[in-house]
């Protein structure tokens, strides 16, 4: 059986400086994947890469066995690959439940001009209540996203990137900025949104890189150092000199 995804001697340079330089990695169907690594070491580089913001400078990406490199970000997330970003990504004005249905309608390909017929799609709507109660926002569905408290408005991005049934899903840094409260509320959240599917997150929070992750990727410098369990990664003496020997230090 094919990997979810699989990059082949992936390249990404702006100018003359090469950021990412020969990733080769593959991710199982149904894995929680961490991509861990100093500032600067091509982490969101990677994620725009896979995700089509970003065109490759050389290599491949594939998706469930299907090559996807260099595909737009829509046609992407159409096959099944979701992503959310570093900063918040949602529609402030909008309710909280026009956002996730707002979500649900890209992913089901509604065209603009059903805009009007919206009210009356009963499925889209019983869907729409069902993402939010699993994120726990039944109660603030009517309020405009931009009054949500920020960890709020991360849930709410999280389960608009999971709504539309995408089975790979990516978050960037997806507990950026949270108190250790709120933190457990997310990775709360992320297990039960990402069940059955497979995640592969950026994050720089150790603690929920290896509460969450099954396997861990160490990128520094545009290249995958190690890829390992947390246990190994944890123990692994050149992980640690060239990363997590750092944050020991603090
Ligand atoms: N669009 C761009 N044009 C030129 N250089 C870029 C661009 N995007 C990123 N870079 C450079 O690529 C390198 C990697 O950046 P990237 O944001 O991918 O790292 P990162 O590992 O995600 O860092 P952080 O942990 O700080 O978010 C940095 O030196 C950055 O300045």
């Amino acid at each position: 059986m094919s990997a979810a995804i699989e990059l082949r001697d992936l390249r990404k340079s702006f100018g003359p400086t090469e950021i990412i330089r020969g990733v080769d990695l593959q991710i199982e169907k149904g894995e929680r994947h961490a991509i861990i690594g100093p500032n600067g070491a091509g982490k969101s580089t990677l994620f725009h890469l896979i995700s089509g913001r970003y065109n490759l400078s050389g290599g491949a990406v594939h998706l469930h066995g299907e090559d996807i490199s260099n595909l737009p970000p829509y046609e992407i997330y159409r096959k099944g690959l979701s992503r959310s970003f570093q900063v918040t990504n949602i529609f402030p004005n909008m309710s909280v439940f026009e956002n996730v249905r707002c979500g649900l309608m890209w992913a089901k390909d509604y065209k603009y001009s059903f805009w009007h017929l919206v009210d009356r799609e009963h499925d889209l709507n019983r869907k729409t209540a069902q993402v939010i109660e699993e994120i726990g926002l039944t109660s603030r569905q009517h309020i405009p996203a931009g009054v949500l408290t920020y960890a709020e408005q991360r849930a709410l991005e999280i389960g608009i990137s999971a709504a539309g049934g995408a089975d790979v899903i990516m978050l960037d840094e997806p507990t950026a900025g949270m108190s250790h409260s709120e933190t457990d509320q997310a990775i709360e959240l992320i297990r039960k949104i990402t069940d059955g599917k497979t995640l592969v997150m950026v994050e720089h929070d150790m603690g929920v890189v290896f509460d969450v992750a099954d396997r861990i990727s160490v990128l520094v410098y545009g290249e995958i150092i190690a890829c390992d369990t947390p246990e190994n990664i944890r123990n692994s003496k050149a992980v640690q000199e060239a990363y997590l020997g750092a944050e020991a230090e603090d």
